[in-house]
């Protein structure tokens, strides 16, 4: 797909009849129930009366943006344009939708169905910031231009899509910078996220966010993120069958199998109790673990024997089911050490309940000094994960506290991004048939920015972002320019612009935020002239959009890159300080004023 290559086209039969699909290279959209359906009824209504009106083809031009940033934050992480993408090649109706809104839409004319029947987005064209930038309120991070009854069958999809996938790259950036760099961050959501989409769309932006891995299968196969697991309370208590008649625990001999290769296959092991006994035993008298362990829960032991046999090289072990420190932790070490006699190394434990600080540490005393007096080298080095309710503040808490805590296994409050329920973005209408237009509000912050925009970021010398600035499309680049704060001017910013070239300068550099080479453009052309030769019913076009989709892990990349570029102010958590306010030109300054004065009605004091 490169940038400027023509889209390419081929006839395909089976079509029987629909007009020209868009189908790859682009691809479907993840949920297959992103259609053109999923809108709201109103849209279709606007639709209808745009085309009563006559006015259906006009040249509509909307922005994509939200107005403040979620979780008290001073960032937010740009994310679902792919998904977009490829709603908008994938975007027609069926038969059976036309027949469905026709049911539903009784008062409006045959014909226009005969008009849905024909649209799709040959001829809307998308320019974006790409996806996984970090972004600021206000700043169009999608300007949608195309007929205007199109269009506006966009807005609900769009705004769908790009909402919670933002919402949640943001969450999932907001929870790796409180871990901080060297932690593991897995994602555990799948059973609590808001149904199937919102698992599977909370595991790939979390990932994009930087997380390191998910749990969830499906997301793995669809997306190529890495899996990781660990172990279940039901497999540790699935051991325990504690009769009271009988007062019988399952216990170690109860284990069929209990033959092991070593890990050079040199030999073969029968793992009896005595191989785990004789270390829980040398706990027990080892002096650096000063007496600490007694007796241990058996069945839990038999669970950890018989998880070892099944995964000898990647034995992990789920310590809080009775107790960590009197039972879960020896009975570890002791399979752990059994391994390491036939050569196998023990990866570590989760710790899924309890005060995870103090657990963390104390079992990191006891990996240690297992290293020490069993001379195991690496086994400090025990990797433990926690989980257990995590989000933010308890991260930021365990951080104060000082922990062991390796990895984080986190579930709910990160893909229901339990403390903000929305983004809020919108979508708004900007300019008509090349007219500026702006949507007026009694809340000054809800006015719209109307005009085709071109969008920058300026870098200061130390390489932090600045501020955001938009101008007209129209006004050409300007060299040295004042920027005022959108609603009032009080505060004139004088920058320096200079070309990406010139980086090298002093002052700061420029980086445009609505990529101009990465819009989508569609074969509205190519259909015409299928159209015209009386096979538009019969070709399927492939739509290619002029930039190329960057894979998951490029989008990963440019996220934790521009996070990384952040000044640290703006993003720590507590009282961040605020991103200079969106800027604007002096002259898009004054026609904003100037449009909101001539659209205002005049009022009268009386
Ligand atoms: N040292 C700590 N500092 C702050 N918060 C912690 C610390 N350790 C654990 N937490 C958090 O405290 C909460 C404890 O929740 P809760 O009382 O439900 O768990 P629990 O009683 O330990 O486990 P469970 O009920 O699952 O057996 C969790 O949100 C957990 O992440
Ligand atoms: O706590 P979360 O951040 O949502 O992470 C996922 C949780 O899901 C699992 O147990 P589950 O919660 O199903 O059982 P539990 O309530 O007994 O821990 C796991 O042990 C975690 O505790
Ligand atoms: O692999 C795990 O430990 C896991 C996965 C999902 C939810 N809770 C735990
Ligand atoms: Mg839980």
């Amino acid at each position: 797909m490169a940038g400027t290559s023509a889209p390419s086209a081929s006839v395909d039969a089976s079509a029987n009849g629909s007009h020209a699909a868009a189908e790859a290279p682009v691809g479907a959209p993840t949920n297959p129930m992103a259609t053109a359906l999923l809108t709201d009824q109103y849209q279709f209504s606007m639709a209808y009366a745009y085309w009563k009106a006559g006015k259906h083809a006009d040249q509509a031009v909307f922005d994509l943006y939200f107005r403040k940033n979620p979780f008290g934050g001073e960032f937010t992480v740009f994310a679902g344009l792919e998904e977009c993408v490829k709603f908008i090649a994938n975007f027609r109706f069926t038969e059976d939708d036309i027949s469905f809104l026709q049911s539903v839409m009784p008062m409006c004319e045959g014909a226009f169905f005969d008009y849905l029947k024909k649209i799709d987005c040959s001829d809307v064209e998308v320019y974006a910031i790409p996806e996984g930038s970090v972004v600021f309120p206000k700043v169009p991070l999608i300007r949608v231009q195309g007929p205007v009854a199109v269009v506006q069958l966009l807005e609900t999809p769009f705004v769908n899509l790009i909402n919670y996938a933002s919402l949640v790259t943001t969450n999932a950036a907001r929870h790796r910078h409180v871990a901080g760099k060297s932690k593991v961050l897995l994602e555990f959501g799948l059973r609590r996220a808001q149904g199937p989409d919102g698992a599977i769309s909370a595991s790939k932006y979390c990932f994009m966010g930087g997380f390191d891995a998910t749990s969830n299968v499906l997301a793995g196969n669809l997306f190529g993120i890495p899996l990781r697991g660990t172990h279940s309370h039901a497999f540790v208590s699935s051991y325990g069958q504690i009769s009271l008649l009988f007062l019988s625990t399952e216990s170690l001999d109860d284990i069929p199998d209990k033959s092991l290769k070593s890990k050079d296959g040199s030999r073969c092991f029968h793992l009896v109790p005595s191989s785990y006994f004789k270390f829980l035993v040398g706990f027990q008298a080892a002096d650096s673990l000063c007496g600490v362990f007694g007796e241990t829960n058996q069945s839990e032991l038999a669970a950890f024997a018989s998880y070892a046999l099944a995964f000898p090289s990647n034995f992990l072990a789920l310590v809080d089911t009775y107790d960590v420190m009197r039972s879960g932790i020896p009975n570890f070490c002791a399979v752990a050490l059994a391994l390491h006699d036939l050569g196998y190394k023990a990866s570590g434990i989760r710790l899924d309940s309890g005060d995870l600080a103090y657990l963390s540490i104390e079992a990191r005393k006891v990996f240690c000094a297992i290293e020490k007096d069993f001379n195991v080298p690496g086994f400090g080095k025990m990797i433990i994960t926690a989980s257990n309710d995590l989000n933010e503040e308890t991260i930021d808490a365990l951080n104060k506290q000082g922990h062991e805590v390796d990895a984080f296994g986190i579930g709910t409050y990160l893909v229901t991004c339990y403390s903000q329920a929305a983004l809020g973005c919108v979508f708004k209408l900007v300019e008509i048939n090349s007219k500026p237009r702006i949507k007026l509000s009694e809340d000054v912050a809800k006015v719209s920015i109307p005009c085709k925009k071109r969008c920058f970021r300026l870098y200061g010398k130390e390489g932090y972002p600045l501020v955001d600035i938009m101008i007209r499309e129209s006004e050409p680049t300007p060299k040295v320019c004042y920027f005022c704060s959108h609603m009032s001017n009080l505060k004139c910013l004088k920058f320096i612009m200079l070309n990406l070239s010139r980086q090298e300068n002093e002052y700061s550099v420029v980086i445009h935020l609505l990529n101009p080479k990465g819009h989508m453009l569609f074969p509205s052309m190519l259909r015409s002239f299928y159209s015209a030769i009386g096979l538009g019913n019969q070709v399927r076009i492939f739509y290619k959009p002029r930039a190329e989709l960057p894979s998951l892990e490029k989008i990963r990349s440019r996220c934790m890159q521009q996070l990384e570029k952040l000044r640290p102010d703006h993003i720590r958590r507590l009282n961040p300080t605020p991103y200079k306010q969106v800027s604007v030109s002096a002259k898009l300054y004054d026609f904003i004023h100037y449009l909101w004065l001539n659209e205002a009605p005049v009022g009268e004091l009386q």
